[in-house]
């Protein structure tokens, strides 16, 4: 089954609309985790949300996913509502890969889950490894690699639907600075070879102005988009734009906003 998906430079893929979410908790408290909270993503953009810890932004990736439902608000789809994990692709903090499947049949797992032949699946999913830099590790099994190269396996994972939009939460918090730095610029290659639309969560302010176009800031909780910035840092991102004066503008404005 081959999907394809025409992009629209810049067109709107989906917006969400005043979404608000309560949760129940177990000793039946309500705790407000968004409020109402509106923003248009643009398709083949790289949107970060930063915020301090709590403020919805997993509660919103989500939502976007449909692993929740909002409790007001809604999202609206210019391709209609998608599925989750086939137009929807997750990539979580901790890879979460099965530990008793081959790096390869891990990766084919949402094409095998979709009904795609294993031929062709197993084409997707090696053409995927490879372009995540995995290409001899097929056979492996997900003890045998390093946490890097694991959240490489899971990013593959989530692309080779080749989703519609693709949520990152925080992917490369829990790797050590030289390791994310090496993936967030794996990243840039990845998402420049496929075109995706990435919407991605992360605590540093670094890592967002070095990766995104646009930077949504959330207000502590209940969270909502407090500033929206468009980056002007041009496309091409490399180690010299750390030393761009405007980078570390950007670096200075986030960090007024989220305290
Ligand atoms: N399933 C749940 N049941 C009850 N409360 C929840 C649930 N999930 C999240 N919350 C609460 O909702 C609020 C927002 O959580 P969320 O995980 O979306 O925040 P976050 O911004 O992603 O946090 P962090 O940066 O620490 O990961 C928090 O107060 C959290 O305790």
């Amino acid at each position: 089954m081959e999907r394809t998906h025409e992009r629209q430079a810049n067109g709107e893929l989906v917006r969400a609309v005043g979404l608000t979410k309560l949760y129940k908790t177990r000793n039946g408290d309500t705790v407000e985790a968004l409020s109402p909270t509106s923003i248009e993503i643009r398709d083949g953009e790289f949107l970060s949300l930063i915020g301090p810890s709590g403020c919805g932004k997993s509660t919103f990736l989500k939502i976007l996913a449909g692993l929740e439902q909002p409790s007001g608000g809604s999202l609206e789809w210019r391709d209609g509502p998608p599925s989750t994990g086939a137009d929807v692709g997750y990539v979580f903090q901790e890879p979460v890969l099965l530990p008793w499947l081959s790096i390869l049949d891990n990766v084919r797992f949402p094409l095998d889950v979709f009904g795609v032949s294993k031929a062709e699946g197993n084409e997707r999913a090696a053409a995927m490894l490879a372009l995540v830099g995995l290409g001899d590790f097929g056979k492996a099994l997900p003890k045998e690699l390093s946490g890097g190269m694991r959240q490489r396996a899971a990013i593959a994972r989530a692309l080779v639907y080749r989703p519609r939009i693709v949520l990152m939460d925080e992917p490369f918090g829990a790797l050590d600075l030289l390791t994310r730095d090496r993936m967030n610029d794996e990243l840039l290659r990845i998402r420049a070879e496929t075109g995706s639309t990435i919407v991605f969560v992360t605590h540093s302010i670094e890592e967002a102005a070095y990766l995104s176009d646009r930077v949504a800031v959330m207000s502590p909780r209940p969270g909502r988009i407090s500033a929206l910035h468009e980056l002007d840092l041009g496309p091409e991102r490399s180690e010299a734009l750390k030393d761009d004066p405007r980078f570390h503008g950007w670096l200075s404005t986030l960090r007024k906003e989220l305290k």
